[in-house]
């Protein structure tokens, strides 16, 4: 591969998707401590933009609203910035635009961690997780399932199961590293390294 290329793949913005409380937040700042690159959480670049709360933008301007400034924040990010890590909020990739973007210009990196796993972390989610609000814990889990179709658009997947964001963090950050590496393809699992 010549130097160009290596380049260019180092130039890419590593993007990390998945259900909401995976870890993509927490996860996406060890990467990005790791690999020396800025770190964009969109939940958190959107409420700086709104100058409120996520909760607070669903119930003030509704989610329809939250989605279209999602779009353009993710979109607008994508044609503008490299070499960054960023994290998506959970529901991002419910939008063809921005699974388009994110698959044609960055790395996207799949967070999965099993249902099981999942429901173990629903009460440190359940006040600050908008979408989860009056939902029984059987309409979460079939949420949890519909959302997986989307996920499935992804150029890596890691399972997240018994693993601290820190160990995830290592595995991401050593697939990166092999890709920038390689002249392969780039797309797999990160289990396989
Ligand atoms: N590997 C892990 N093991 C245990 N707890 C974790 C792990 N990763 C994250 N957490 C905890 O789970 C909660 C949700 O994590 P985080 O906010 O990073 O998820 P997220 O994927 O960014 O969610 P959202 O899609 O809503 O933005 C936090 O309280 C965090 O400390
Ligand atoms: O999964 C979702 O739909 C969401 C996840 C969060 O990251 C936030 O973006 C918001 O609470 C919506
Ligand atoms: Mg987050």
């Amino acid at each position: 591969m010549s130097t160009d290329q290596h380049r260019s793949r180092k130039e890419k913005n590593i993007i990390l998707t998945g259900f909401m409380g995976v870890g993509k937040t927490t996860i996406g700042h060890h990467i990005a401590q790791k690999l020396n690159r800025p770190f964009i959480d969109a939940d958190q670049e959107i409420e700086k933009l709104l100058k409120m709360p996520v909760t607070q933008i669903f119930s003030t301007l509704g989610e329809q609203k939250f989605r279209e400034i999602e779009k353009d924040f993710i979109i607008g990010l994508c044609k503008t910035t490299r070499r960054s890590v960023v994290s998506l909020g959970g529901g991002a990739f419910l939008q063809l635009a921005i699974r388009n973007v994110c698959l044609s210009t960055s790395y996207v990196v799949f967070l999965n961690l099993g249902w099981n796993a999942w429901k173990e972390r629903l009460h440190l989610l359940m006040d600050n997780r908008p979408i989860l609000q009056g939902k029984s814990l059987e309409e979460i889990e079939v949420l949890y399932h519909a959302r997986q179709a989307v996920y499935a658009c992804h150029h890596w997947r890691i399972d997240l199961d018994g693993l601290r964001p820190e160990e995830a963090a290592d595995k991401i950050v050593q697939t990166i590293r092999q890709a920038w590496e390689s002249s392969g393809p780039m797309d797999g699992t990160l289990t396989d390294v």
